[in-house]
């Protein structure tokens, strides 16, 4: 592994969670490894988890991190080859880039999408200028079309609650949201959850089909309640349009996920990357509940950091 970007294979994403489990176990038992050496975390938009979670998990490996807020300390960074810069954009990717490579060992990125330039997006452009120019090996953050940390925390959540034979029925639900939000989290989380062999259902309102690359291997309904029968996890999630893309096709609250939705599923915990919108995505009642697994994902993050960063320190 060079970067880390994306699921790759189930033996990669197996060893992952088995690293990142023994450094929940010992956080601080590779705490030489990083001796030395500069984690750059680079933020061209908002976080909570991410930026936190892996400055923990970068020290834990005795790495010093420093975060860089380019969204709104840098200077505004233009994408273009060969532009003429003569409007608002005052420093080019490649330059940036490259000076970052040069101060850093390892580069971690977050570049959402624009949600209107389709083309661009779906080829994770911004995200792909700084492997470009960096020369480093570099960490997604979340890009415009993946979140690998996130689902790699979500797999290492799922394998600590499940001690059963059989495969866990995962559930991906669409929740409403009051904006248009990106694909990311939904797409890396089907990857990963079909990459690790699970019973992967996904269910969402006509118009929110998700980009097939990411869904191959899912059994795909409209009808949420038939996906919710028998659910072990449901990992409930906005995202907006892909066909018609970065729109708004239905707000239907009956979607929201309240604790009526789990007759039919009565042991199905409950997942969330966070920042969740409480009582449009999920109610009160099921995040404050017994179901609600999502403080432990966001506990993972620092794991799941932790064994990217020390596997990409060799
Ligand atoms: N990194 C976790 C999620 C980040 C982003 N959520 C958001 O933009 C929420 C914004 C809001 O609720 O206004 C997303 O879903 O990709
Ligand atoms: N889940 C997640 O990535 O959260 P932040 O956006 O707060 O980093």
């Amino acid at each position: 592994m060079k970067h880390f970007t994306q699921f790759e294979s189930l033996s990669l994403s197996k060893t992952l969670i088995q690293s990142a489990l023994a450094y929940k176990a010992n956080p601080l038992i590779d705490v030489q490894k990083g001796f030395k050496k500069r984690i750059g975390c680079i933020f061209l938009n908002p976080s909570l988890r991410t930026r936190a979670s892996t400055q923990i998990a970068a020290l834990n490996l005795g790495m010093e991190p420093i975060v860089v807020n380019m969204d709104k300390e840098g200077w505004a960074l233009e994408m273009r080859e060969g532009a003429i810069m003569n409007k608002g954009t005052v420093e080019h990717i490649k330059d940036a880039a490259a000076v970052l490579g040069s101060y850093f060992d390892i580069l971690a990125i977050r570049a959402f999408p624009s949600l209107t330039n389709k083309t661009e997006d779906i080829e994770d452009f911004v995200f792909n200028q700084f492997i470009k120019y960096s020369g480093k090996p570099v960490i997604s953050l979340e890009s415009a079309i993946r979140h690998p940390l996130q689902s790699l925390a979500d797999m290492i959540t799922i394998q600590e609650h499940w001690k059963e034979a059989r495969k866990p029925k995962v559930v991906l639900t669409w929740a409403p949201h009051i904006k248009a939000i990106p694909h990311a989290v939904a797409n890396s989380f089907a990857e990963w959850a079909i990459g690790n062999d699970h019973d992967v259902t996904i269910t969402h309102p006509v118009g929110y089909e998700l980009d097939p690359i990411f869904t191959k291997g899912a059994h795909i309904t409209h009808n949420q309640a038939e996906a919710l029968a028998d659910a072990d996890f449901v990992y409930v999630k906005n995202w907006s349009a892909f066909n018609d893309y970065g729109k708004i096709h239905s707000t239907d609250s009956s979607w929201m996920l309240t604790e009526k939705h789990f007759e039919a599923a009565p042991q199905a915990k409950v997942m969330h990357c966070l920042p969740v919108r409480r009582n449009v995505e999920l109610s009160d009642e099921i995040l404050d509940g017994s179901r609600s697994i999502v403080q432990e994902q966001a506990t993972n993050r620092i794991y799941a950091a932790q064994a990217v960063i020390s596997h990409l320190l060799g």
